[in-house]
């Protein structure tokens, strides 16, 4: 079988987000890619003349920043509808708990993703998608949840993983059956829990779920209910997550880390416990400024305890119809630091590192190092501290996945 040809970048400021430095930075880095993968990646002048001379594409980045490309590692990409009423219901000073608990909230999209046919929710997921990547974004994780019935759940994880086919972007599906109580079970949420568990064997046999999500909090889900959906995804092998902590302490931050989990998302109400439960376990905090920004929040997630706590931290959009609508991963970055006081150095760790550890591929994805796949951006900048600075502008010149170039939409 013929060896892939090998494509030499260089010329470029690195910021590989290896350890050693800060960034990972090389000045005059290069990166020699075979097929899909990274082959070499270190300072030019270290680059072996033997193997230079193998290239059979010689590209020069005259200094450009270079970057692996960014993970979006929390949205909710596929549904259908709007929810710009509520939007201004809130501003007129409805809450969101009373939205959802007088039916709407996530009930309304749910309504409205079950009568979009699936053609209409793979092409609005795909506008997403499409938006997400023309900011240099190469991996993405979609989670189900505006279905919350097995026909319409196992629908949206189909065209999650349609995208993934499709489109040049690794996609993670997720199922979070265990989003809302839909109308047919009001007042039945433990039968509910049932059917959850029931199809979620049902999605694992037709390869549509890498990870199971809950939402556990006080207009969602009890941590006994949720305990009940880690043990059927433990039972099916699968890794679990959780949406912990967002609206009020449920302590689900710490079931999660009990489950091993990959990640625990939102955290604006965890406490101590929690946190040393997550270091503990190597559980990812991704916090999503998003939603805090949207909500109007006013507590902020424990960003200084974590930190000290040696907990890894992840930023996503939590691209969603009710709490995030934006797509803009990068502007993620600017809240990050604005409203959390993260540095733009963990900032940028939130998107690529750290939030493919989030999603179970901490060894391929997420750095510029020899042996991953070859996901980079080539950036208009020239310092990695700008990608957090600048907002409302996108600095993305040139985009690789998987070692091959993605024509800019
Ligand atoms: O309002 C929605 O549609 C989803 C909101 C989103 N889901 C969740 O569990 N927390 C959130 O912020
Ligand atoms: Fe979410």
């Amino acid at each position: 079988m013929s060896t892939p040809p090998l494509t030499l970048w260089r010329g470029a400021r690195l910021a590989t987000m290896c350890p050693g430095a800060p960034w990972g930075l090389i000045d005059d880095g290069a990166l020699l890619v075979e097929g899909d993968t990274l082959r070499w990646v270190g300072a030019e002048h270290a680059l072996p003349p033997a193997l230079a001379r193998q290239a059979e594409h010689d590209i020069s980045l005259d200094g450009a920043l270079v970057t692996p490309g960014l993970i979006d590692c929390h949205t909710h990409l596929v549904y259908g509808g709007h929810r710009a009423t509520e939007f201004e219901l809130r501003l007129q000073g409805a809450s969101y708990d009373e939205i959802a608990r007088a039916g709407g909230g996530i009930r309304s999209t749910v309504t409205a993703t079950r009568v979009a046919t699936d053609a209409l929710l793979y092409k609005l997921a795909a506008q997403r998608a499409r938006t997400l990547m023309a900011e240099g974004v190469t991996t993405i994780e979609i989670k189900s949840g505006y279905g919350l019935s097995a026909e319409h759940e196992a629908r949206c994880l189909r065209v999650a993983r349609r995208l993934g086919r499709e489109l040049p972007l690794t996609v993670r599906c997720t199922s979070l059956g265990a989003h809302a109580v839909p109308h047919e079970y009001t007042g039945r949420p433990d039968d509910y829990i049932d059917a959850v568990c029931d199809w979620l064997t049902m999605q694992h046999g037709e390869g549509l779920v890498d990870a199971v999500d809950a939402f556990c909090d006080h207009i969602a889900f009890t941590p006994a209910q949720t305990r009940r959906i880690f043990e059927a995804a433990r039972r099916l092998g699968l890794p679990i997550k959780l949406h912990a902590e967002q609206l009020s302490n449920q302590h689900g931050a710490a079931l999660a880390a009990e489950f091993g989990a990959l990640s625990a998302d939102h955290l604006e109400h965890l406490d101590d416990a929690g946190i040393a439960a997550m270091a503990k376990a190597g559980t990812v905090a991704v916090l999503l400024p998003g939603a805090f920004y949207f909500l109007r929040e006013t507590r902020l997630p424990p960003t200084p305890e974590l930190r000290a706590a040696g907990v890894p931290i992840a930023i996503a959009s939590d691209h969603n119809p009710g709490s995030s609508p934006g797509l803009s991963l990068l502007l993620m970055l600017n809240m990050a630091c604005t409203l959390f006081r993260m540095t733009p150095e963990e900032a940028l760790a939130g998107v690529t590192v750290h939030a493919a550890q989030a999603l179970g591929l901490a060894q391929t994805h997420g750095r510029l190092q020899a042996g991953r796949q070859a996901d980079f951006v080539v950036w208009d900048l020239a310092a990695p501290n700008e990608l957090a600075y600048w907002f409302g502008r996108n600095p993305c010149r040139r985009i690789v996945r998987a070692g091959v170039e993605i024509e800019s939409t």
